[in-house]
């Protein structure tokens, strides 16, 4: 049976959740979504100002937020709604989870992977975040959630734009980039923000897409010319420099974010044995810390590209597109997570190149 794609649309608090959810249930765009949503509290006013379809789509839960208590009640509900489905009562195609503001989603993605009766019958589409660009920077600052809903995103979608001069978006745009450069970044005005850019993503599934923001490390530079314009930037450092970046210090004073990216790169293949060794004891020791992650490897001996992902300790690895004639070899990977020792994992996988 296929699979029903299912996505988590997360954000901070205010965010522009439940707009954006509203205005895709409004629209004709041919998607039969059902909603779950998740409320803090008691009150579910989100359930008065979603619109109701003509169908009995939207299930609520309530008394708890989705990433702790109440992650049985989101497998009962995943559960009652593919019953449903299959018995002819419920028709949909998607399934949308909102989470609540102060939810993390990592626990909710994990859903997917941990419960056989869930993975039996959903796909994990993407995780989908709305930044509030008006609030987001304190919100980053202040809040881990507001990081870890950012570093979990396969998709970043910024609200209240309007609100905010160019520059401001700019910055925050940068700042975004960074905890998480794998993700896309598109605007949303009050909801409005083509089906495309929210559902059907596959940003869970294992391709050879991976998508690291090119602009990233440029981007970086950039933003750090803008803190500090004292520091000559006489040369452009990829994410293999070995300089000792003062000025990243510098400009991360301003900006404190524990959930943070780096990027691997290398034109060497790995070794197998080596690498699983390596990444099984990052991830048994790392784990809690590392959101998500994502790769597509070169191994030695293989004529195919390999591709990995995680959340958390959850590791799955797959086998990819034949390398093609005259194609450059390589691998890439991103890891975002709270505190990561970078340099450490750097070097790490440096040493399991052949
Ligand atoms: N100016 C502006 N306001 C917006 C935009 N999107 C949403 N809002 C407003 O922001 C407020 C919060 O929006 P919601 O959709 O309720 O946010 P939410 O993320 O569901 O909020 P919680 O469920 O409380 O976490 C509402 O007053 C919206 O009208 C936008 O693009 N621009």
């Amino acid at each position: 049976m296929k699979l029903i794609p299912a996505t988590i649309l997360t954000g901070f608090l205010g965010a522009g959740k439940t707009t954006l959810l509203n205005r895709i249930l409004r629209e004709p765009h041919g998607h039969r979504i059902a909603v779950i949503e998740n409320e803090f509290g008691e009150e579910n006013i989100d359930h008065e100002i979603l619109v109701q379809d003509s169908r009995e789509q939207i299930v609520e839960m309530s008394n708890g937020c989705i990433c702790c208590t109440v992650r049985g009640d989101l497998i009962v509900a995943l559960g009652t709604l593919a019953q449903k489905r299959e018995a002819g009562e419920l028709d949909f195609d998607h399934v949308v989870i909102e989470t609540t503001g102060l939810a993390n989603p990592g626990p909710v993605a994990q859903t997917f992977f941990m419960d056989d009766e869930v993975a039996g019958h959903y796909l994990l589409d993407a995780v989908v975040t709305v930044v509030d660009a008006r609030h987001a920077m304190s919100q980053l600052d202040e809040h881990e959630e507001a990081q870890r809903q950012v570093g979990f995103a396969d998709k970043l979608l910024l609200s209240k734009t309007d609100l905010v001069d160019k520059d401001a978006v700019a910055a925050l745009g940068a700042r975004l980039k960074r905890i998480n450069p794998r993700a896309p970044i598109s605007k949303t005005d009050f909801g409005k923000v083509p089906i495309s850019e929210v559902l059907d993503l596959r940003g869970f599934n294992l391709n050879d897409k991976l998508e690291i923001d090119p602009d990233f490390l440029s981007d970086e530079e950039h933003a750090h010319a803008h803190h500090d314009h004292e520091h000559e930037h006489d040369h452009a450092c990829g994410e293999h420099c070995g300089h000792d970046h003062a000025h990243h210090d510098h400009h991360h004073a301003h900006h404190s974010d524990d959930i943070a990216a780096f990027v691997f790169r290398s034109d060497r293949p790995f070794n197998t044995s080596r690498l699983d060794e390596f990444l099984g004891g990052v991830v048994q020791v790392f784990g809690p810390r590392m959101l998500r992650y994502k790769g597509v490897l070169w191994m030695e001996d293989a004529d195919r590209k390999v591709l990995f992902q995680g959340v958390h300790q959850m590791m799955g690895t797959d086998i990819g597109a034949k390398w093609a004639e005259g194609e450059v070899r390589g691998s890439k990977m991103v890891f975002i997570g709270k505190n990561l020792p970078k340099e450490s994992i750097l070097q790490g996988l440096e040493q399991c190149l052949v």
